[in-house]
Order: structure tokens, then C-alpha cells, then sequence
């Protein structure tokens, strides 16, 4: 059995929408980045990465590689789930924080939970995303930008 965390930010900037967990919410800033810029999948990349000993999504995917550039983050999930069953692992569950000030995100959360399932191949109850803010304190409170945090249990396969 083996544990991984992750983390991730990234910076509002000019945009109509933010992608969180796979879903495409409408806002009035869009997020900073190479690729669309969900990051929470990024932290759960990182989370899964982790526990299988594997580095870190920017070493699988790097930010300076025009292949990824706008990149739906779903790609590159789907790509770290063909690794670890390479790798003989097998996800136990799943459970992530989103930090953001706005939008509010609980109305999205069973759509994000839905995308995760079917991108790793879970039962719905082995997905859990959360929400919170930060009472209006540090960078997240400001409205800058967007924090997640992941965690991921493996298994052995079979
Ligand atoms: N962007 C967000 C942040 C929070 N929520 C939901 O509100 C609850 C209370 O948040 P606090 O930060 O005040 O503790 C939280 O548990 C979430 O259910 C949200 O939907 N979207
Ligand atoms: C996802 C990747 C690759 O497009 O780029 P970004 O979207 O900038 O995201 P980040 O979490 O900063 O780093 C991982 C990257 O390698």
C-alpha cells in the first residue's frame, strides 16, 4: 500500500471560464498556465505520481513542450492512470481540496467527482472533492488565484 500527496496552484488571468476536476465552469477569469490550467488534476497527477514513486506531472509533462500547450488536463490524468497499471498499481481512492474564495464550486462537485471516476476507472465512492475557502485570508482569499490539494492510496494490482 502507498500513499502520495500533491499539490498545485495556478493564477487567474483574462478568460470566461475556469476547468476544475474536468468541468468546465463559467467565471469571469480564466486560469494562467500552459495548460488549461485544472488544478486539480494537476495536484491529483501529482498525488498519484507520487505514490507510485514517479516524479512529478512536470517531468512527465513538461511546461515547455508545445505538445501540451491548452492541453485538457483529462489527457494527462488518463496518461498517469496508463502508468501506474503499467507499473502493476491499482487505485484504493481518491480525495481532493479545492481552495478558492470563488466561484463557489459545490453545485460542480458531483460532476467533478463523476470525471475522475470514469478517468481512473473508480467507483464513485472511491472519488471525494471538496471545497473551501480561505475566509478571505492569503493569496486564494485575494481572488488571485486557485489551490488544490490531493491525496491517492495504491494498491497492488490484482
Ligand atoms: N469555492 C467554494 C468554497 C466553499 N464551498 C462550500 O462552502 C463550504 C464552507 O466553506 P468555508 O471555506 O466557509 O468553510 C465548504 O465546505 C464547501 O461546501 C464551495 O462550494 N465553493
Ligand atoms: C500541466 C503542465 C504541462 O502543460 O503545465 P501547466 O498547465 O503550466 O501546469 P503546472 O501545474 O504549472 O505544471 C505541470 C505542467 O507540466
Amino acid at each position: 500500500m502507498r500513499i502520495g500527496h500533491g499539490f498545485d496552484v495556478h493564477a487567474f488571468t483574462q478568460g470566461d471560464h475556469l476547468t476544475l476536476a474536468g468541468v468546465k465552469i463559467p467565471y469571469q477569469q480564466g486560469f494562467k498556465a500552459h495548460s488549461d490550467g485544472d488544478v486539480a488534476l494537476h495536484a491529483l497527477c501529482d498525488a498519484l505520481l507520487g505514490a507510485a514513486g514517479l516524479g512529478d506531472i512536470g517531468r512527465h509533462f513538461p511546461d515547455t513542450d508545445p505538445q501540451y500547450a491548452g492541453i485538457d488536463s483529462r489527457i494527462l490524468l488518463r496518461q498517469v492512470y496508463a502508468h501506474l497499471l503499467t507499473c502493476d498499481w491499482q487505485i484504493a481512492n481518491v480525495d481532493l481540496t479545492i481552495v478558492a474564495q470563488a466561484p463557489k464550486l459545490a453545485a460542480y462537485i458531483p460532476a467533478m467527482c463523476a470525471c475522475i471516476a470514469e478517468d481512473l476507472h473508480l467507483a464513485t465512492n472511491a472519488v471525494n472533492v471538496k471545497a473551501t475557502t480561505t475566509e478571505k485570508l492569503g493569496f486564494t482569499g485575494r481572488g488571485e488565484g486557485i489551490a488544490a490539494y490531493a491525496v491517492a492510496l495504491l494498491l497492488p494490482a490484482g
